[in-house]
């Protein structure tokens, strides 16, 4: 009798399982359990389960059996909406193939072309792009490459309800056209947050997509061992108060990752910590990739121990020391909320989300408590005021260097740059199409 508490009773081979259980994932998750069977059968599969709940195994152990069996040539692309969570994803395919010697190739923005595309004809068995680059590589890339697109045998979407935004529409049709058809190929789609766009992808297919969603008795739509806070306080204090806390007894030692709605709050709140000796390291989309690489490397090796990031860092990094996530800035999309919050209690560890909340966020906090069906907790471990005035004094002067800083160094000239450098290359894209 098969035995679903386990990879091998699951289907997966014998070598991955050892790979898996050398890396102590012994017992599958609830999502692992249900889907990788499914998928092994031969099934397409969409899954949703929440943040932190295995999905990358769900989906890599069984392509990973398939692939195994008979190891040659191209097999499968996995797409992913950010460069970090490409890497990441590469990462761990790298760690549990490596004594099937497994070739992976990455395919991101910001790298170099030209290596990329010696890379790609060097026939990996696994591609983990993000749909820009990928588009462009079979935009240019020579026939070889594009040939053997066709025979694929596995295309994963992860992040879907993401990756099927019109961001990414018109990418995502350039990678589809030179793919096998639907009919010959996988198809694998997980998300944390499920939506209808996603679900209705099963029904204009002539093959059957196996659906699983995670059902929780609550309906919370965030992990249990994740402790959902939010402070309420004025815009202008709000630098004072995440001092304040990062410094605290309680926070002095901890992982934490701050996210901001805009790339400029993400520099000036950098620099401000920074100079307030905090060991901070930020990513957002106007840092060069290697400039972005290397913040991810020093935070995982905690040489880094706060992480300032705009919504790139929102979705699937996998960072298991982080304990605090901070809402600096509080997202419009209630799904958004899920994802950065996820980025603590991974794994059933335990985490928390504090949500800054000024005046004018009232409403976004109801919409996130009604659509993760949850009260948050008012934050309780603030300092009394006169500790705050007096760290509001030191910030703000931190602050104020920053800026000049920054104007020093043209922060903004260059981010008109980048964006003037976006807007032709969007450009160069529809005179393509
Ligand atoms: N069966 C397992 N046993 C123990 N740990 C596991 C198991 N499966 C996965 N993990 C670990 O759990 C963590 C989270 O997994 P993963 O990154 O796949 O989550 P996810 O569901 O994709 O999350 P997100 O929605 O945030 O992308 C990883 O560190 C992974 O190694």
């Amino acid at each position: 009798m098969s035995n679903d508490n386990n990879f091998n009773g699951l289907g997966c081979a014998k070598w991955l399982v050892e790979a898996l259980n050398a890396m102590k994932i012994t017992t599958p998750t609830e999502i692992q359990r249900k889907c990788i069977p499914e998928i092994l059968k031969g099934k397409n599969c969409i899954g949703g389960a929440k943040t932190g709940s295995g999905k990358t195994i769900a989906f890599a152990a069984p392509m990973l059996t398939e692939w195994s069996k008979d190891p040659c040539g191209m097999f499968g692309i996995v797409l992913t909406p950010t460069r970090e969570l490409a890497m990441q994803i590469a990462e761990q395919f790298s760690a549990l193939g490596s004594s099937m010697n497994i070739r992976i190739s990455i395919c991101v923005g910001g790298e170099d072309i030209i290596k990329q595309s010696l890379e790609l004809q060097r026939r990996p068995h696994f591609i983990i792009a993000t749909p820009g680059r990928l588009a462009h590589h079979i935009l240019q890339g020579n026939e070889e490459f594009v040939s053997n697109l066709k025979r694929l045998k596995y295309l994963v979407l992860d992040e879907a309800d993401m990756l099927l935004t019109n961001t990414f529409s018109s990418d995502l049709k350039r990678c589809f056209e030179k793919l096998p058809p639907k009919e010959r190929r996988r198809t694998l789609l997980f998300t944390a947050t499920m939506t209808d766009q996603v679900k209705s992808l099963q029904d204009n297919q002539e093959s059957k997509f196996f659906m699983y969603e995670t059902d929780t008795l609550d309906n919370v739509a965030i992990p249990s061992t994740l402790k959902v806070t939010y402070l309420l306080l004025p815009d202008h204090v709000k630098e004072a108060y995440l001092y304040s806390i990062l410094a605290s007894e309680e926070y002095k030692d901890k992982s934490c990752i701050i996210f901001v709605n805009r790339t400029v709050n993400a520099e000036i709140l950098r620099r401000t910590l920074q100079k307030l000796e905090i060991r901070v390291a930020s990513l957002h989309s106007q840092m060069p990739q290697r400039e972005r690489t290397n913040a991810i490397h020093r935070f995982k090796a905690t040489a880094a121990r706060v992480l300032i990031a705009t919504d790139v860092a929102a979705r699937g990094l996998d960072i298991p020391t982080v304990e605090l996530v901070v809402n600096y800035d509080l997202p419009s999309d209630p799904d958004t909320y899920i994802h950065r919050s996820g980025r603590t209690a991974r794994a059933g560890k335990k985490g928390e989300a504090l949500s800054f909340m000024t005046p004018n966020d009232v409403d976004r906090i109801h919409a996130i408590e009604e659509r993760i069906n949850l009260k948050m907790e008012e934050f309780d471990k603030v300092h009394d005021t006169a500790v705050i005035r007096k760290m509001l004094q030191k910030v703000t002067l931190s602050r104020a260097e920053s800026l000049l800083e920054m104007d020093k160094d043209n922060f903004g000239e260059q981010r008109r740059i980048q964006k003037q450098k976006r807007f032709i290359k969007k450009d160069q894209g529809k005179s393509l199409k």
